[in-house]
């Protein structure tokens, strides 16, 4: 019998080929001078710009295979499976919206699927694909959800067995995606003992095997509960309506920095996720995510990875005590900055980790001996972060109390200052009140510097097109537009004054929507913002009485 087997060609000569490319290993070719041919032709900008190697400490992780530029995407990937988080308030099962209750004959409650009695938004997501199979399995079991509304954010536990459900079922309907997803990482033997876990243990493992009755053991449901603590991306659409966890198969082999060298969006109600290189990747080069929060000091960084993702990190900027000169973990001494020593030499002097990669180390001063635990350390910082926590978000006076209040102690970029500092970005210019056109003429200055020293923090910590500095540069671009008007109006400026400003609010408008426009739903709004910033130019220019500028 004959066999009809595709013999594949080279990509450059169309012969028979045997040989792959060793970056994408999908196009063939003859020789290695044909490679190199291909290569200088055009294959370098349709290679997959990626390949998964191994390494005994930071065990798979994604590399460069070749130049990538700034902006460029990387890939895109579709969610292997997506569920709520563990423990969160009401949110669809479908869509991962936010409930609100709806008053049912005297009372208030969600809506509810109408099978299992999971709250949903509706009977559209009540019949979505994604619940069916859950749906069906707790219905044969004759489970019915018991959550009710009671009070508004109540977090509902329950919510822990969805995700690992779902992943289960995969294993009859989808064994091959089952298969990538149980090959994750998973670090169960370091989760089993925790509190959590045991929590785990006998929650879910009870609902799936007692409950549902399906045929797993302990540990693979525990370990697939471990593989989305591991590995799951915190979803949300852009209005932040809908929040989820997803697993992204070739994502998660991405690994963590501190300093990452990408940024990734979701695209569309399937949430395929776009990954973006916010700075130059060089061939060779790790490609990186960040698992936490930028904007935390090293302390509080390294605790969430090492709690949540069960590594010590030590990349450049976890080692180095200023965090890569922006001071975000830093206090100042009190014996060098306290009474009497506004003239003094050490004025300024700041307490550093002896050693940043271990959070027990001391806090000493850089210029005197004084020093303080670790544990005062944590305590100060855990005290201040609820201070600042329990701040109302829609009023700035709070924030700028809290910055004033504390600013013998912390250093202006401590993370807990850049935390208050970006809250009053988003109040000023925002916020009802506050909005731009009638900010007084100090909180729109206020607004301008306070952008300029977070995109100076910004480029140390999230270099190049990071969703931070775009935010910020739009911000900033609106901000000193309005300011330009101001002072146009009032003399303060000469027309040339104001038409070179707004070129400068317009090189920033530029970058910003280079940045941004990516993102859902921004380029129409930054294309719009272009057009109408350039006719305000080219009216200062051909119009002798004013510029426009509204
Ligand atoms: C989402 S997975 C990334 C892929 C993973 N390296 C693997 O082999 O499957 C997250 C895990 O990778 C490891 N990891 C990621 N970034 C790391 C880093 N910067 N240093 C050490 N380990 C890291 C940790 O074990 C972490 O829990």
């Amino acid at each position: 019998m004959e066999h009809n087997r595709e013999i594949p060609t080279c990509e450059v000569c169309q012969k028979p080929a045997n040989q792959t490319c060793g970056g994408c290993k999908l196009v063939y070719y003859c020789s290695r001078a044909h490679q190199k041919l291909g290569w200088r032709e055009g294959h370098k900008f349709k290679c997959c710009a990626f390949k998964i190697q191994f390494s005994d400490n930071v065990g798979r992780h994604m590399i460069a295979t070749r130049d990538i530029q700034q902006g460029e995407m990387i890939m895109k990937e579709k969610p292997a499976i997506m569920g709520p988080r563990m423990s969160s308030p009401a949110h669809c099962l479908s869509c991962g919206k936010k409930l609100e209750p709806i008053k049912i004959g005297d009372k208030y409650d969600f809506y509810k699927c109408s099978i299992c009695c999971w709250p949903m938004c509706g009977q559209k997501c009540e019949k979505a694909d994604v619940h069916k199979p859950e749906c069906k399995i707790m219905t044969d079991m004759k489970y019915k959800c018991t959550i009710k509304y009671e009070e508004p954010n109540k977090s509902e536990a329950a919510y822990c067995v969805i995700a690992p459900l779902r992943v289960l079922l995969m294993k009859q309907s989808n064994p091959q995606q089952y298969e990538n997803i149980c090959n994750l990482e998973s670090h169960i033997d370091e989760r089993i003992g925790t509190p959590l876990y045991t929590i785990l243990k006998a929650n879910l493992t009870t609902f799936i095997i007692q409950v549902l009755g399906m045929d797993f053991d302990e540990e693979t449901i525990l370990k697939v509960a471990s593989i989305f603590d591991t590995n799951a991306f915190d979803v949300r659409s852009p209005d932040g309506s809908k929040r989820l966890r997803a697993i992204y198969v070739t994502a998660s082999m991405m690994n963590h920095s501190c300093r990452p060298n990408t940024r990734h969006i979701y695209l569309g109600d399937d949430y395929n996720m776009a990954l973006i290189a916010t700075v130059p990747i060089a061939k060779g080069e790790l490609i990186t995510a960040t698992y936490t929060q930028s904007l935390w000091g090293t302390l509080d960084r390294r605790r969430h990875l090492k709690i949540n993702k069960c590594f010590d990190c030590d990349c450049e900027r976890c080692r180095d005590p200023t965090e890569l000169g922006t001071n975000l973990g830093n206090i100042y001494c009190s014996l060098c900055n306290g009474p009497g020593s506004e003239h003094s030499l050490t004025k300024g002097a700041m307490l550093l980790s002896t050693n940043p990669l271990d959070e027990s180390a001391t806090w000493k001063c850089e210029k005197c001996d004084h020093f303080i635990l670790s544990k005062q350390m944590f305590w100060g910082n855990n005290a201040l972060k609820q201070d600042l926590n329990k701040l109302n978000k829609s009023n700035p006076k709070d924030f700028e109390e809290f910055i004033q209040k504390y600013s013998q102690t912390l250093h202006p970029t401590n993370h807990l200052v850049i935390q208050a500092k970006l809250a009053l970005t988003q109040i000023y210019g925002n916020q009802k009140g506050y909005i731009l056109s009638e900010l007084p003429d100090h909180l729109l200055q206020r607004k301008i510097d306070l952008c300029h020293e977070l995109l100076e923090v910004a480029d140390k910590i999230e270099p190049g097109w990071s969703r931070f500095r775009g935010t910020l540069l739009l911000d900033l671009q609106a901000a000193m537009t309005i300011q330009t008007k101001r002072e146009f109006e009032t003399e303060k400026l000469t027309k040339a004054g104001a038409q070179d400003h707004l070129m400068e609010s317009m090189v920033l408008l530029q970058e910003a929507t280079n940045i941004l426009r990516v993102e859902p739903h921004m380029r129409e709004a930054l294309e719009a913002k272009i057009e109408e910033l350039s006719s305000q130019l080219e009216n200062g220019e051909n119009e002798s009485e004013c510029i426009s500028i509204d």
